[in-house]
């Protein structure tokens, strides 16, 4: 790039930043005081109601007091939502666009165990909000393993919301071996690991499960049982053998999961129990694979391109969870096609403390690549057993919504807890609170005072890449019409309606995090459970017929028989992408459409009804 380019560039983002901060501020000024007219959020939102009625019917927060943030002003209620499906011309700026649902955009992903794995927990999990399905395959069987998924398949065709499936791999962790008996340890006593077979706890030696463990562990280090359930000081090692003094006490138990602090194991990236459970994947045709103790990106180009001569579009995220994956942070993000911030193998290979850091490297990593990323492990622990959240298990949901996680996730909570709806309320509702508050504070802070800047998730796409033509390339355009079309939808106050065949157009919409949802509609039902995922996105299975006319009025009006729009209502319709459906219809269009007669009253025809 020149000198000269690289000005005209700089001018050119620049102006163009500028148009689009007085664009913005029309936006913003709109979305505040629509929202100032809406007091009702709903919850359980990515559960679509099937009708309009039912849409009525559902669970509503509503905030009697004046602003969403005001927690002591929020009452749950299961009465009819007043607003919810009906007439609802009270937006400001003479617009009766704003559909009256705050519709949840943070994602709920639960990890499925013996408390949820029957068809009738695993229902209700799916009705109060669960967007992904995870399958643990350090416990469970393949065929424990099948079972979950046939029932997420028999979920989904019911119509009643769209649920993907997460296989989630063991990855190589080192382990102790079995016990004859749990062990207690006390502070200052001594215990030997080592590589020899069949050690159960006699004289106080126990086997481990990796021999290369010798050479990962050196004396001084602090290793871990557990994330730091208890903790030993390793005090002098031989060719088989690591001696250890206890440094925090505790019971040691059967195959535990052992760490050595501020270091990673030098086992192989995919071990051959993974290999197994990754063909197992394939075969039963789950959606993301998320792969554990990822340490560079060749693993995941390997796992890639194993899935392509496969034939699989089985999308690969990376757990972020050892001290390795943080140092080789941006080519791994560069890699995948999402990550998660697995915080329970961080946090014991990472000082504590630094977790919260890396969490928030991570979410931004993604959100700047324009890739789903997730937050995990200890959201609501004390869930496990108390029917209540505490209240810095809140706290710790709100920061990862503020931060911008497309999704929040659940493990034992779900799994095997004993209140595994009530975490997904609880879940459900303080993302909803937080996302409404959210809008409502950065509203104010753009026009109120400089107190604090603004945040600001997004920036404009730069016209990079130029095609042949010199004008921008297919996937620069691309950007930019999302952004354009995100800005468009802020500033009618109207949801975005897209149609997409790859979930390209869906994904970048879902990047620019516009106010109101992103309705996808796809033909294809494996793009719609990975568009799950994505915040602020409701997909829905449609087919698309040759008159583009038709099949947009067939999406308006599963929109209107589901409850998410009204007539008089307006969407902002976005038809571009790479590939346009209707490239001989039109190429590249963004459209304001009013909910009219036509759309009321006939029944959808939505493929998964
Ligand atoms: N498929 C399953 N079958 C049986 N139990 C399960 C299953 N999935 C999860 N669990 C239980 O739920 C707990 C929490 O699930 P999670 O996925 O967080 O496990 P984990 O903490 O990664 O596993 P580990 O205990 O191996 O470190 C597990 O420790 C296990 O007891
Ligand atoms: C989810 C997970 O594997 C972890 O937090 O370590």
């Amino acid at each position: 790039m020149s000198g000269d380019g690289s000005r005209q560039r700089q001018s050119w983002a620049a102006r163009h930043t500028q148009k689009t901060r007085q664009t913005t501020s029309k936006v913003r000024a709109n979305s505040i005081e629509n929202i100032l007219a809406e007091q009702e959020y709903r919850i359980d939102a990515f559960a679509a109601p099937q009708t309009a009625k039912d849409a009525r019917s559902r669970q509503t927060y509503s905030t009697s007091g004046g602003y969403p943030g005001d927690l002591s002003a929020g009452t749950f209620s299961s009465t009819s939502s007043s607003r919810q499906g009906s007439s609802n011309g009270s937006s400001s700026g003479g617009s009766s666009s704003s559909s009256s649902a705050w519709l949840r955009k943070t994602k709920l992903v639960c990890t499925i165990g013996p408390a949820t794995g029957s068809r009738q927990e695993l229902f209700k999990l799916a009705d109060a909000g669960m967007s992904v399905a995870r399958l643990n395959m350090s416990h469970g069987s393949h065929e424990s393993h099948k079972a979950v998924i046939d029932l997420v398949t028999a979920y989904n065709e019911t119509g009643r919301g769209c649920v993907a499936t997460m296989l989630d791999t063991k990855g190589p962790e080192v382990r102790s071996g079995d016990l004859a008996e749990p062990i207690p340890l006390e502070r200052g006593q001594s215990l030997t690991f080592t590589i020899t077979e069949g050690e159960t706890g006699k004289d106080r030696r126990v086997s481990v499960n990796y021999d290369g463990f010798i050479d990962d562990v050196s004396i001084g280090d602090e290793l871990l049982v557990d994330g730091g359930i208890i903790s030993f000081a390793v005090t002098g090692k031989t060719d088989t053998d690591v001696q250890v003094e206890v440094v925090d006490a505790g019971v040691l138990e059967s195959r535990r999961h052992l760490n050595v602090r501020g270091k990673s194991a030098t086992l192989p990236a995919i071990t051959d129990k993974d290999w197994l459970d990754l063909k197992f994947g394939v075969d039963a045709g789950v959606d993301y694979f998320a792969l554990s103790f990822v340490k560079d990106a060749q693993v995941i180009l390997d796992v890639k391109k194993w899935l392509s001569a496969q034939g699989s579009k089985i999308k690969v995220l990376a757990k972020i969870e050892s001290a390795d994956s943080v140092k080789a942070l941006d080519e791994i993000l560069d890699a995948v096609d999402g990550a998660m911030v697995a915080r329970g193998d961080l946090g014991a290979e990472l000082p504590l403390e630094d977790v919260p850091f890396w969490q928030n490297q991570i979410i931004q990593g993604c959100r700047r690549r324009g890739k789903p990323v997730i937050v995990a492990t200890n959201m609501l622990e004390s869930m496990i057993s108390n029917p209540a959240p505490t209240r810095a298990e809140v706290s710790d949901i709100a920061i990862a919504v503020r931060e911008g996680a497309d999704a929040i996730m659940l493990s034992g909570e779900t799994a095997y807890g004993k209140f595994p709806l009530k975490a997904v309320a609880v879940q459900s509702t303080v993302a909803l609170r937080t996302e409404a508050a959210m809008t409502r504070y950065q509203g104010a802070r753009r026009f109120g005072t400089d107190e604090a800047a603004p945040i600001d998730w997004v920036t404009p796409p730069g016209r990079r890449s130029s095609s042949s033509s010199g004008g921008p390339s297919d996937g620069a355009l691309s950007e930019m019409f999302a952004y354009h079309s995100t800005t468009m939808a802020n500033t009618v106050g109207a949801p975005l309606l897209v149609f997409s065949k790859k979930g390209g157009m869906p994904a970048l919409l879902s990047h620019y995090r516009p106010n109101k949802t992103v309705f996808a509609f796809t033909d294809d039902a494996q793009v719609q459970r990975h568009l799950a995922l994505y915040h602020g996105v409701i997909p829905l299975l449609l087919s698309f017929s040759d008159d583009a006319e038709a099949t947009i009025d067939a999406a308006i009006a599963a929109l209107v028989a589901r409850g998410y729009l009204a007539k008089g209502q307006v969407v902002t319709l976005v038809q571009s992408g790479k590939r346009p459906i209707w490239r001989s219809a039109s190429t590249h269009t963004i459209q304001v459409r009013r909910v009219e007669s036509k759309h009321m009253g006939s029944s959808s025809s939505l493929d998964d009804d």
